[in-house]
């Protein structure tokens, strides 16, 4: 395929994500680059990727390898999630954290992602708000950069701050190590803060995640469903900790609301262009994903509330741009720009 690279739309610790272009269909989609001497992680993710499909994960678009000012690249395609990360929607929105009804619905998503990894034996390792992109159609998990196949032996990966005990201690990484993750996002939605407060450096956190005893705080604002939910997901036994598909039935999740969505929800193996075509269409125009989420279950918003919430959904993240960086890629041999390099096979 040959396409265009736009602006730069975020950089990681491993990668940096640009805007990119089909120039055939005109399609818009995400290029995840990094040199291909330290391209491990990207290539992982690669296999990793393009083995699933969930509406409740970013999507694979394929990948490839080309030469730019001399460096030769690993270019992964993903779907193109305008929104950002959860983690700029977080901060973005009024007060930095976000209400209950957005707590409610991003963390079902999320959950859905997980429960298909987990049946799937998949363990994603770096669940957190900065992992979770959103778009028009909700929150999907990506970077798998750290993701595993659940019997895989190897070194602990992801980040000391969403380090369950017992990946603190070094001692186990698997599901339930995701579903603690994924509690501490919930804390990083609703407070706007980290899990552990008054902690920053690496080696603080893990003692206190793994050998204090201590649990992180629960966000007071929290209604006492949602508080009930946390305490299934921080439990410091891993044998403790709910699973997926059962804190996808707690009472915290099983509304009015959710109840519509699980309906209309296609299964694991469906497409993900059914996320955004499918299942918002299948509900009433007045249910759309917008107008739930700026209408919650159960009651009415405020004027205020439906802007803060569309401008949350629909608003472009604050990126770090570099318009100047348009490049062309072309597998002519020009030496300008990303030159795909057909004769080179990454793919498995
Ligand atoms: N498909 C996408 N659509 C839009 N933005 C994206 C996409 N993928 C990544 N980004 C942006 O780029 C940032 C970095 O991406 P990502 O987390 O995948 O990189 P990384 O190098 O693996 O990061 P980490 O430091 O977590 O290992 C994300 O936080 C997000 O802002």
């Amino acid at each position: 395929m040959d396409w265009t690279r736009g602006h730069t739309i975020g950089r990681g610790s491993t990668a940096t994500v640009s805007v990119a272009t089909s120039i055939q269909s005109g399609d818009v989609f995400a290029v995840k680059s990094v040199e291909l001497s330290q391209s491990g992680f990207l290539q992982r993710e690669q296999k990793i990727l393009s083995s699933i499909i969930s509406p409740f994960i970013v999507s694979y678009k394929g990948c490839d390898v080309t030469r730019k000012n001399n460096k030769v690249m690993y270019n992964l395609f993903l779907e193109y999630m305008p929104s950002g990360s959860l983690s700029n929607a977080i901060h973005a929105h009024d007060g930095g954290r976000l209400d209950e009804s957005l707590i409610r619905i991003f963390t079902y998503q999320i959950l859905q992602g997980l429960d298909y990894l987990h049946l799937n034996g998949l363990v994603h390792c770096d669940i957190k708000s900065s992992n979770i992109l959103v778009a028009q159609s909700g929150a999907k998990i990506a970077d798998f950069g750290c993701a595993k196949r659940v019997e895989q032996q190897g070194p602990i990966a992801g980040t000391p701050m969403f380090m369950a005990p017992e990946v603190a201690r070094g001692e186990e990484q698997g599901f339930a190590s995701d579903i603690w993750a994924l509690g501490c996002t919930i804390i990083e939605m609703a407070s706007g803060g980290t899990p552990w407060h008054n902690v920053s450096d690496p080696v603080s956190i893990i003692y206190r995640a793994g050998y204090s005893g201590h649990l992180p705080e629960f966000p007071c604002c929290l209604s006492e469903q949602a508080r009930d939910f946390l305490d299934k997901c921080l439990r410091g036994d891993p044998k403790e900790r709910w699973t997926a598909s059962q804190l996808l039935e707690h009472p915290f999740l099983v509304g009015e609301f959710n109840k519509q969505i699980q309906e209309s929800t296609p299964s694991s193996t469906s497409p993900t262009s059914i996320l955004d075509q499918g299942i918002w269409n299948s509900l009433d125009e007045s249910e759309s994903l917008e107008s739930m989420v700026l209408v919650p279950s159960g009651g009415e918003s405020s004027a205020g509330e439906r802007i803060r919430g569309l401008s949350l959904l629909s608003g472009e993240p604050s990126w770090d741009c570099d318009d100047q960086n348009w490049i062309t890629a072309r597998d002519d041999g020009s030496e300008e720009g990303d030159t795909v390099m057909d004769d080179i096979e990454y793919k498995d």
